[in-house]
């Protein structure tokens, strides 16, 4: 595994091994304090891809102020290894000065999917998100892109960006990866206290039981489904909620209030954003609803 920490470095390593004719190229942003849904990422990306590029990089410029972005988690050693491990064959780990050597006068804005659920309480987020993104496709000049279902928002708004600069690469959403009880795996989950990461299991407990009471005909309606998992979410006194949305996917477009949610179109998305403390985790749950009464 090479690791570059310059650009010049990256298309390098990369025009060595493109010219060994090794196939498609994947590249997988992380920013780093990898865990098993990175590697995930990882896995999915040798799938398809003869050269695998990793990108190590906790981009200052979707940050907001007052956000975590000095104490976000960061350990390069264990990074290197997890990702060597896993079959990286490209890490890409750049110095903020490298990315932006000057403050950046052109930024990516993807309207409307950006103003709400992560969009609304983090403004100029997803700028920062779409600006690095577009950047690193630009240096690596990759086939694929692998991005987490567990920032299945950031898939939407990716993918729109994509189609709507036709940019030549293929956004492949992968699988939310969690704890054998239920909790997301994320980088921030470090953060927490024993007791938060004890309570934070309402998160996913709450999505599991909205979708179980849609598909059994106990919930009928994207209200009483939000209804159903702030009281779930609720039964945590340390929970704060930040949202709690149910839209469709990947549009992200609300739901009528009276509609049956098994007579949606399409995929939906109940999506939640809690803080724990200081700590802000987000989970979701994308899927069509069908009324397993309706089914046997
Ligand atoms: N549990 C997970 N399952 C699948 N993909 C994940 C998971 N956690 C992170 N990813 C994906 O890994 C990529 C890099 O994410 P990032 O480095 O921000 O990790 P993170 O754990 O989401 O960190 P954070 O604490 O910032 O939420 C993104 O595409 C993200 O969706
Ligand atoms: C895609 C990404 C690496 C861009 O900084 C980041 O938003 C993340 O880790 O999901
Ligand atoms: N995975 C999301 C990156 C962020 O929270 O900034």
């Amino acid at each position: 595994m090479k690791v570059v920490r310059t650009v010049e470095q990256l298309r390098e390593s990369l025009g060595q091994l493109r010219s060994e004719g090794r196939g498609p190229v994947g590249l997988v942003p992380t920013m780093g304090f990898l865990h098993e849904g990175h590697a995930s990422l990882l896995r999915r990306a040798k799938e398809t891809c003869g050269i695998v590029v990793m990108s190590i990089f906790v981009n200052p410029i979707q940050f907001g102020p007052g956000e975590d972005y000095e104490s976000y988690p960061r350990d390069e050693i264990r990074d290197l290894a997890l990702a060597e491990s896993r079959g990286a064959d490209i890490v890409f780990i750049p110095l903020a000065q490298e990315m932006y050597p000057k403050p950046t006068r052109t930024k990516i804005k993807v309207s409307g999917l950006t103003d709400k659920l992560c969009g609304a309480s983090r403004p100029g987020h997803f700028d920062g998100v779409t600006t690095v993104v577009t950047k690193l496709i630009n240096m690596v000049q990759p086939d694929y892109a692998f991005f987490g279902l567990k920032d299945a928002q950031q898939v939407a708004v990716l993918s729109q960006m994509v189609e709507d600069l036709n940019m030549n690469v293929t956004i492949v959403p992968c699988p939310l990866i969690r704890e054998s009880d239920g909790l997301a795996l994320s980088s921030r989950n470090v953060y927490l206290s024993a007791e938060e990461r004890r309570q934070a299991l309402v998160l996913s407990r709450s999505l599991r039981e909205a979708r179980a009471a849609i598909e059994d005909g106990r919930v009928v309606t994207a209200s009483e489904a939000r209804e159903l998992i702030v009281s779930v979410i609720s039964e945590s006194p340390l929970a704060d909620i930040d949202y709690a949305d149910i839209l469709s996917f990947p549009a992200l477009e609300p739901i009528a209030a009276d509609l049956p949610l098994t007579r949606a179109e399409g995929e939906i998305i109940m999506a939640l954003a809690v803080r724990f403390g200081r700590t802000r985790l987000i989970d979701n749950i994308v899927f069509t609803p069908k009324e397993v009464a309706a089914l046997v």
